[in-house]
């Protein structure tokens, strides 16, 4: 007889990354045959239709942003705000609460996966609903950022017990990353950090996307500090879009050569500052490379069109696209032109990319991309770090044009030892039947929670 078929609900945090990540997953299981019940804020569905591959079992449930004073009407996911109003959106999320609860009530799902909701495992326990917390951050960077002394200077080193590797923060790196774990929960005292570990404490088992081959000695670390059951998803390869690349890129893409192009996008939330927004500009005109750049504007822009530098259209004419809005980033990495790709690592933009053949230029910005930049590109060396003043932080056009330089040039020794690292990681994710036993795995271990 089959395994039952379980009713799980999902609710992530108001991002797309998070949203986008929870949706792949949700796939996998619905391919299992379980019933999904995918709670997001309304507007972000019209961007997650096309990659909802089991519409018959996998059905988004809008929920109201409820209004929290001083977040911009209307708002509903990080990509509409300035990160220092994240907090503001969090407890926007807290609000829903009830909301969340009646839903429960009514869907009675068998388990629930959810990360910056904190109060969602003792609202489950009450139902006799189980709760995973599905991190789309990666095991290592778990492993490194959450710990019981979180400040700046601890940061510089790995915690205790810390698996040997190449993953360290930079004074600079440590400075951010101390400032998010700070950040105030708005109407509260609480901090940042204290709502994951809390997240932590409180659910029954925690989720990640990953694979053992590549992360184990991380995982290892966390089963061991975390004492909870850690169930592993696999490379959940990310869902193709059901629709094609919109025209206007394909026409455009299609004029260049293969494997030539450098498209560039830093995900979901990234805002540069106005110079450094100039510097990645002019190190893609002098890189000689066609590029597409799909980024938001820089902090005190409306446009990216208002902040390019000055002469850069009529210098780089049809060779350069700046686009200030939302792009098929999948489609656009999966097109042959597409060669480099200048990623913030993001761990969804991570694996989008190890599926594809482009080569990685990695440029993070903030909290978990500062872990997955030493383990993509120190550990597993598929990848060429953009170097970084020390104590400033900032990238300049020279290292940037250095690092497409090193992954472009297949014939030097850097090059082609990235590039077969890539190609061995690629080959091992999209190796037949490994993410089919992982969801196997994940799928029985889930059953085993509610047993
Ligand atoms: O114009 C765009 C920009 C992004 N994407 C998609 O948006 C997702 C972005 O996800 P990700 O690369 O993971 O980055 P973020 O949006 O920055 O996501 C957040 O969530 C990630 C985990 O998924 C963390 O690693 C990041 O630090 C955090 O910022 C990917 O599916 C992209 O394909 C598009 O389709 N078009």
């Amino acid at each position: 007889m089959g395994k039952k078929k379980l009713k799980i609900a999902m609710y992530p945090w108001f991002a797309m990354g998070h949203l986008t990540t929870y949706l792949h997953i949700s796939n996998k299981l619905a391919q299992k045959g379980h019933q999904i019940f995918f709670i997001l804020p309304p507007k972000s569905q019209s961007k997650l239709n096309q990659f909802n591959l089991h519409p018959d079992l996998i059905k988004f449930i809008p929920i109201t942003v409820p209004h929290v004073p001083g977040l911009p009407p209307g708002t509903e996911t990080t990509g509409d705000v300035i990160f220092p109003m994240y907090s503001l959106l969090r407890r926007a999320m807290d609000l829903t609460e009830p909301d969340i609860n009646n839903l429960l009530l009514q869907l009675k799902p068998d388990l629930v996966f959810f990360d910056f909701s904190q109060w969602l495992p003792a609202l489950a326990r009450t139902l006799g609903i189980k709760s995973v917390l599905y991190c789309i951050i990666s095991p290592a960077a778990m492993a490194y950022l959450f710990r019981d002394e979180p400040t700046a200077d601890a940061y510089l080193l790995p915690p205790p017990g810390f698996p040997p590797s190449a993953i360290r923060l930079y004074a600079h790196e440590a400075r951010v990353v101390d400032a998010i774990n700070k950040q105030e929960e708005f109407g509260s005292s609480m901090k940042f950090v204290r709502r994951v570990i809390m997240s932590v404490e409180e659910c029954d088992a925690i989720g990640f996307k990953s694979c053992r081959e590549m992360e184990g000695p991380y995982l290892d670390f966390i089963v061991k500090k975390f004492k909870k059951p850690v169930l592993l998803a696999g490379p959940v390869l990310p869902t193709p879009p059901t629709s094609g690349l919109d025209e206007r890129w394909t026409k455009w893409l299609d004029q260049f050569e293969p494997k030539s192009v450098i498209f560039c996008a830093f995900g979901s939330e990234a805002r540069l500052k106005r110079d450094q927004f100039q510097e990645l500009l002019v190190g893609f005109e002098l890189s000689g490379l066609p590029f597409l750049a799909a980024l938001k504007p820089p902090v005190g822009a409306e446009t990216v069109e208002e902040a390019l530098p000055e002469g850069f259209a009529s210098r780089t004419g049809k060779r350069g696209v700046v686009y200030g809005g939302w792009v098929q980033q999948q489609l656009i990495l999966c097109h042959p032109a597409v060669g480099c790709f200048v990623t913030h690592c993001g761990w969804g933009s991570i694996f989008e990319a190890l599926v594809n053949e482009c080569q990685l230029v990695l440029m993070p910005h903030i909290g978990d991309q500062l872990i997955n930049v030493r383990l993509v590109g120190g550990d597993l060396r598929i990848g060429v770090e953009v170097e970084k003043g020390d104590e400033d932080g900032l990238f300049s056009r020279e290292g940037l044009v250095k690092a497409i330089e090193l992954v472009m040039d297949g014939e030097s020794e850097i090059g082609s030892e990235i590039r077969a690292n890539r190609a061995k990681w690629s080959d091992f994710i999209l190796r037949k039947g490994l993410e089919d036993s992982y969801v196997d795995e994940f799928d029985h271990k889930l059953h085993g929670l509610l047993e």
